[in-house]
């Protein structure tokens, strides 16, 4: 299972429509400071010396596209036009898609089109701490605020206690063969996390931090504008 020096592979789904935006195209094509949102994080992942190649899983009738100029990235960078009804469909079909090149104990970082705030050291961390598990793991952030249960009406029905509680981030770490057969034997799923946990497996928590957020909602996109016009360097 083990390979000596097992590469690594960016897997990053961008076949959504954005439906919570309700924008007039899909979000991962919306202007971020200047770019596509899609764009900032792919810079990240094609600058990283420890990724060897950055797929990027695009809707089969994806017509953005080709109108934007992606030669900066470099050649690592490689557009698969295989996206499914929802985005473990689009994992997959990318993992499919890859098959000849990847072997069963390299890892597969999945990382969703959406989280344009992603920071090399958030790769690096979990690349890094990540190594040598068996299993894999994911980016995620302890749960800060105190958790109420609704009932149908939005009453409160209880409050949850919040220890041992964390949100699930992406980017999401797992062999290549492993999420592959969790993906093809799992049913809706949000994450990988939950394919691996649905395997019987139990994926790692590595620690990030907030500004690696999703942008779901039209807030959001100023937030990640804040982000990353403010970040500084770590
Ligand atoms: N069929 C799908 C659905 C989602 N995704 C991708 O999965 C990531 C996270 O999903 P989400 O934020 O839910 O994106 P959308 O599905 O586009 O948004 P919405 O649920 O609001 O429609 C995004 O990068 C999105 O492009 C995908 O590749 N294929
Ligand atoms: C993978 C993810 O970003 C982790 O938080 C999230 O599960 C995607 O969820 P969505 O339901 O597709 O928005």
């Amino acid at each position: 299972m083990q390979n000596f020096h097992p590469r690594h592979f960016a897997i990053v789904p961008a076949a959504g429509s954005g439906s919570r935006m309700g924008a007039s195209q899909p979000k991962q094509y919306l202007e971020l400071l200047g770019k596509p949102l899609i764009r900032h994080s792919l810079e990240v992942l094609c600058a990283t010396p420890e990724i060897d190649k950055v797929f990027v899983v695009l809707s089969v009738g994806d017509a953005e596209w080709k109108r934007h100029d992606w030669s900066g990235l470099g050649p690592k960078l490689v557009p698969l036009f295989c996206g499914g009804a929802t985005r473990a469909d689009s994992v997959l079909g990318g993992l499919r898609a890859i098959a000849r090149e990847a072997e069963q104990s390299d890892w597969v970082l999945v990382h969703d089109a959406a989280r344009p705030c992603l920071a090399r050291w958030h790769i690096e961390k979990l690349i890094r701490d990540l190594a040598h598990d068996e299993v894999g793991g994911i980016l995620a952030v302890p749960v800060a605020d105190t958790l109420k249960r609704a009932d149908a009406h939005r009453h409160v029905l209880e409050t949850v206690p919040r220890d041992s509680l964390w949100q699930a981030q992406t980017p999401q770490m797992f062999r290549y063969v492993m999420l592959r057969r969790a993906l093809e034997a799992a049913s809706n799923v949000t994450d990988e996390a939950s394919a691996i946990e649905a395997a019987g497996l139990r994926p790692r928590l590595i620690e990030g931090d907030a500004t690696n957020l999703k942008v779901t909602y039209p807030l959001d996109l100023h937030l990640a504008e804040w982000i990353l016009t403010n970040r500084e360097s770590r």
